[in-house]
């Protein structure tokens, strides 16, 4: 579902490449934690399978397709298939609950009729029913945060990347969102999910991948956060 073969990422001006040689395949339907130190890289990764950025070399294939030769006019549609959460939450503050993930959907086109019964379902199933009318300032931030999954989810992408979507959460409100991405893993969408929570990463025992000054030191089954070389 991802590939990296060799990539290196410099951006310029900045003295050692922010992803050096990195080769990661990661299959439809795996979970998959990136962690490592604040400035690892795991960020220029996200933004890499979004083509946010281009490699420096190396390739990126996201389904099957090398993205970096990807006509700029598909890029539209691959991001349509990854959906995005950040730390952040980043919801529109002027629309309701339902309004932001139907947004999700008016933008790429769909009809009233589609939207009108996939959003209250969507709601459902990160646990929002009865909220879609409140504004996400009426909003816990693990309410908000599932808003945000609601949104990313809504069009079934078919890979959700998660950047720190614990970062502002408590522990106990951690463990019910990650219980959601879990859940929607399991439904086949693949999960990337950069991340500092140490707790998190020890209770999921998913994949871990540790990068350190942009290479991977560590890729394991079933990992923890922090491990002894
Ligand atoms: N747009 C940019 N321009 C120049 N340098 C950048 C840019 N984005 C990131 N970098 C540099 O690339 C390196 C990797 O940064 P990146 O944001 O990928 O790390 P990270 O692991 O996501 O960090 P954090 O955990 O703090 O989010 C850092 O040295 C950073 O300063």
């Amino acid at each position: 579902m991802i590939r990296f073969e060799k990539v290196s990422k410099a951006y310029p001006g900045q003295g050692s490449p922010a992803l050096d040689q990195v080769t990661v395949d990661v299959e439809k339907g795996e979970f998959v934690f990136l962690v490592g130190a604040s400035g690892s890289g795991k960020s220029t990764f996200l933004r890499l399978v979004l083509r946010e950025h281009r490699p420096s070399s190396g390739r990126v294939y996201v389904a099957g397709k090398e993205i970096n030769r990807l006509a700029a006019w598909k890029v539209p549609r691959l991001r349509r298939s990854i959906g995005t959460v950040f730390q952040d939450f980043r919801l529109l503050p002027n629309k309701t609950v339902s309004e932001n993930v139907a947004f999700a959907l008016q933008v790429i086109g769909k009809g009233h009729k589609e939207i009108a019964s996939v959003v209250p379902e969507t709601l459902e199933l990160v646990g929002l029913e009865g909220k879609g009318d409140r504004m996400p300032d009426e909003l816990s931030g693990g309410e908000q945060q599932r808003v945000a999954i609601a949104r990313a989810f809504v069009n079934r992408p078919m890979i959700l990347i998660a950047d720190e979507p614990t970062g502002n959460l408590d522990p106990t409100t951690s463990v019910g969102i990650m219980k959601l991405l879990d859940r929607i893993n399991r439904t086949g969408t693949t999960v990337l999910m950069a991340t500092h929570d140490a707790g998190i990463v020890d209770q999921m025992r998913k994949r871990v991948i540790e990068l350190e000054d942009g290479r991977v030191v560590r890729d394991q089954a079933q990992g923890v956060y922090g491990f002894q070389h």
